[in-house]
């Protein structure tokens, strides 16, 4: 693959950092630790990570100084809608909402109508506001958001949200969500062709692990004539595989399924007497 390195940027530390290294793990992609030293280089795959500020990303893809990046989706549509955007990754699940102090009494977007709205995602409010037909006084601050309203700056916030705990912590309540996010992969818009051949191979990688995290393999045990009804509930990878039990009339079938689905198909596997139900993780999925 010659001495080209893919260089990808990563959170340097904060609620992106350690999934960003799993992802990369799971992968089969080892990097020397280096958070220390700000850049530090694989020595099983051609990669080069550099740790970063979450917020400072953006303008690194633009530039082209990195190739692509582990990033929240909200920052990029906050500031980096030039930069394209691969697979979602699955973690650091959360949305940016509006809200309010418990005491407003809210009805529509239009009650905020001239408001100030203290938050860190400019863009993303002023495009909401004028999507609503709204106009609001922004107030941007970096971070504790939430205390705003408590303290007379505004009287609304728009921040991210997950359990809902800040929120609930600081006497506010959520009105509106504006946007869903989870981490993604980043790709610049400059990146070479030479590089763009690693990514594809790293973006293999990474569809491998994601669809194996969501998927289990399992085993059961079934009675042969119900069979094709239990087949039909479990379509599995191409078909599932069976094969006969010891004990005349059954059989034990093996497929893979979305975790979700099992839960939801379980009931109607166990009226059709399906027994002996095993659930195992998988390592890597490719097909
Ligand atoms: N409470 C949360 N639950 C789930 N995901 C979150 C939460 N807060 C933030 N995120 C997501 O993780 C990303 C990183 O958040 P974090 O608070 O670590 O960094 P930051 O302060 O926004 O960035 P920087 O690295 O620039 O200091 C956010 O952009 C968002 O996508
Ligand atoms: O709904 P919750 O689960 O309470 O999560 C939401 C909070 O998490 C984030 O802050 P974070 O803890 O990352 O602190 P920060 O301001 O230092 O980034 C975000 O800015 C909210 O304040
Ligand atoms: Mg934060």
């Amino acid at each position: 693959m010659g001495k080209e390195k893919l260089r990808i940027a990563i959170q340097k530390s904060g609620r992106l950092f350690e999934d960003s290294i799993k992802i990369l793990k799971d992968s089969g992609i080892y990097i020397d630790n280096g958070k220390e030293q700000l850049r530090a280089s694989s020595n099983n795959f051609p990669l080069e990570a550099m740790y970063l500020r979450n917020g400072d990303i953006p303008q690194y893809l633009r530039d082209g100084v990195v190739d692509c990046a582990i990033i929240g989706e909200n920052v990029l549509i906050e500031k980096g809608q030039d930069i394209i955007r691969g697979e979602k990754l699955g973690f650091s699940k959360c949305r940016v909402s509006l809200a309010v102090p418990k005491s407003f009494k809210y009805t529509t977007i239009k009650d905020l109508d001239g408001c100030k709205i203290a938050t860190s995602y400019p863009n993303t409010v002023n495009r909401f506001l004028a999507e609503k037909g709204i106009t609001g006084e922004l107030h941007i601050i970096n971070g504790s958001v939430e205390i705003a309203p408590n303290i007379g700056l505004s009287q609304a916030i728009v921040d991210i949200v997950s359990s809902g705990s800040t929120l609930f912590k600081n006497n506010l309540k959520e009105v509106e969500v504006i946007l869903k996010s989870e981490a993604v992969l980043a790709i610049s818009p400059q990146i070479s062709e030479e590089r763009k051949a690693i990514l594809n191979k790293l973006q293999f990688r990474f569809n491998s692990v994601l669809k194996a995290r969501t998927s289990k393999y399992i085993l059961l045990n079934a009675p042969n004539d119900k069979l094709q009804d239990i087949i039909k509930l479990l379509p599995g990878m191409r078909s599932p595989t069976v094969l006969p039990l010891a004990e005349e009339g059954w059989s034990s079938v093996h497929t893979v399924i979305n975790e979700e689905k099992f839960w939801n198909v379980l009931d109607e596997l166990k009226e059709y007497g399906a027994e002996g139900i095993l659930v195992v993780p998988i390592e890597k999925m490719v097909i």
